[in-house]
């Protein structure tokens, strides 16, 4: 077989009129792309819109019910290589172990022959500029290295003639400070004529690394084209085909006049030095902080992940430092991980998660009313706006961005004093984001609860919390709020030190 298309040399794979349905849902409808030699193609799409389902068929996971992908036969997927969210790295084996279990490792007497196989490893990381030692464990890298190492390992496995390289949302976990780096592996890659899909929910990115861009909704193409003939606010409606909301109004009290109801004081852990902390009723407070500023670690003490060494955090008038999560859940906080899988329960209904809000429940579900299930979903899907073909569905039929709107809801629906979000709207579009942080606005005002948000995005922070904390080095080195709650300061805030 031809190395390239024979019609167009520098399309590395073609896909024609591509139709997926899983019962009554038409996942996708006649898509058409064509993946061309040293080009970013960006794919856009509300969740539910039918981007994973198309990864999913390019992979061979999926078989479509229609259409062709050329070169025929196994030639096209013998093209394609995958980074997925979920790099699938060991983080305890260092890079050169980790390549050689994707690549293969070199074998010499009978033994492996690790000088060969640290030498051929540095030269893939040297390649790609990967400012990374072969012998260094993957664990200890910052995650944009780790998906370097991803990208790296993939394009290992393309043929030597050109291929199509998949990034299905490559810096959605990471904090804003490293997307840049992965954004430059993105363009040596491309420099070096590999075509790229680049599957996400962050314009900014598209505007700044793709050549073109494709939007799918509802499982069709409504616009294909160069990326320099389309502004963001064009992509943003035909991505959401409707007027998104701005966001609800803040809070016009200032912080000190609202009524306390977590109170953190002096709370060390073994990052954490210090911190002073408080949220009032009704107040949604942001956590702002580059990776390893202790903003997770003050997630995970306060929802009794991880032992205080000193310090204290208060409920109202409880003191509930150091309780258990079990004992925390029962005395109303609520964590919504960002980790959407941990989130919800694969094998269940929509129904049957939207009831669940931990484990002990699932243990105990004998006893669950399946019309009060019932309710408990329509409630949480209309509230968040699920794309689901009814409640009965499996979970793990929806869309990941769907799946973390029910993950979210199910909490929103309890009776809780505390919600603690972290990221959450990672991987959820940008029409559905607005909605979500409304609905949370609605819920904790309504009910007098409070809510602690950490988010990487600082735009997300600066839009949809009343006060946002900045920490650093393990403490709290800012606070704003009122005017002075712009993406400039907070900006300017977390990359001071
Ligand atoms: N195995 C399946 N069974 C039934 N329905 C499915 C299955 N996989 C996907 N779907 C449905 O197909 C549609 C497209 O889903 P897909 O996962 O492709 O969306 P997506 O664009 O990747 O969304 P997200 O941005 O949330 O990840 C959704 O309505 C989803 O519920």
């Amino acid at each position: 077989m031809s190395d390239v298309l024979d019609d167009d040399q520098q399309v590395r794979v073609r896909i024609r009129g591509l139709n997926k349905s899983f019962g009554a849902t038409r996942a996708l409808k006649d898509v058409s792309i064509d993946f061309r030699a040293g080009r970013v193609h960006a794919l856009l799409g509300a969740n539910g819109c039918g981007k994973s389902t198309l990864v999913k068929i390019l992979s061979g996971y999926h078989e479509p019910d229609s259409g062709e992908i050329s070169p025929t036969g196994h030639g096209a997927r013998e093209r394609i290589a995958f980074v997925h969210q979920d790099l699938g790295l060991v983080p305890s084996l260092s890079v050169a172990e980790n390549l050689g279990l994707a690549c293969g490792f070199t074998i010499r007497r009978g033994a492996i022959n690790w000088r060969e196989q640290h030498r051929r490893a540095q030269k893939l990381l040297d390649d790609y500029g990967i400012a990374t030692l072969a012998s260094e464990a993957v664990g200890s890298l910052g995650p944009a290295h780790q998906s370097m190492i991803a990208i790296a390992r993939a394009l290992n496995s393309l043929p030597e003639s050109g291929g199509v390289l998949v990034l299905d949302e490559p810096t959605a976990r990471l904090p804003v400070s490293e997307v840049d780096h992965l954004l430059q592996m993105v363009r040596r890659v491309k420099a070096r004529g590999v075509a790229i899909l680049y599957i996400t929910h962050r314009l900014e990115e598209v505007m700044q690394v793709a050549d073109e861009v494709s939007v799918l909704r509802d499982g069709a193409m409504v616009f294909h084209g160069p990326t320099s003939t389309i502004d963001k606010e064009k992509l943003v409606g035909l991505i959401v085909n409707k007027a998104i909301r701005p966001p609800a109004a803040r809070l016009a009290t200032a912080a000190r006049g609202i009524e306390p109801l977590l109170t953190v004081r002096g709370l060390s852990g073994i990052r954490l030095r210090g911190v002073d902390l408080n949220v009032g009723r009704g107040e949604i407070v942001g956590v702002a902080g580059l990776v390893g500023s202790g903003r997770s670690e003050l997630g995970r003490l306060i929802f009794g992940l991880q032992k205080a060494r000193a310090g204290s955090i208060r409920l109202r008038h409880a003191d509930i430092t150091n309780l258990s999560t079990r004992a925390l859940v029962d005395m109303g906080l609520a964590y919504v991980p960002q980790e959407r899988r941990s989130g919800v329960f694969h094998g269940l209904s929509v129904a049957e998660n939207s009831v669940l809000a931990d484990f002990g429940q699932l243990m105990s579900r004998i006893g669950i009313v399946p019309a009060r299930e019932r309710r408990a979903a329509d409630e949480v899907v209309r509230s968040m706006k699920v794309k689901t073909e009814s409640a009965g569905t499996p979970i793990e039929n929806l869309s990941g961005g769907n799946q973390q709107k029910v993950s979210l809801g199910k909490w929103l629906r309890r009776e809780v004093q505390l919600l603690i979000l972290d990221e959450p709207t990672q991987g959820i579009d940008i029409g559905a984001r607005t909605e979500i942080f409304n609905t949370i606005r609605g819920v904790v005002e309504t009910r007098k609860i409070g809510a602690l948000v950490f988010d990487s995005d600082l735009d997300i922070l600066v839009d949809f919390c009343d006060r946002i904390i900045v920490m650093c080095d393990g403490q709290v080195v800012g606070e704003y709020h009122g005017a002075e709650l712009t993406h400039e300061t907070i900006n300017r805030a977390v990359y001071k030190r």
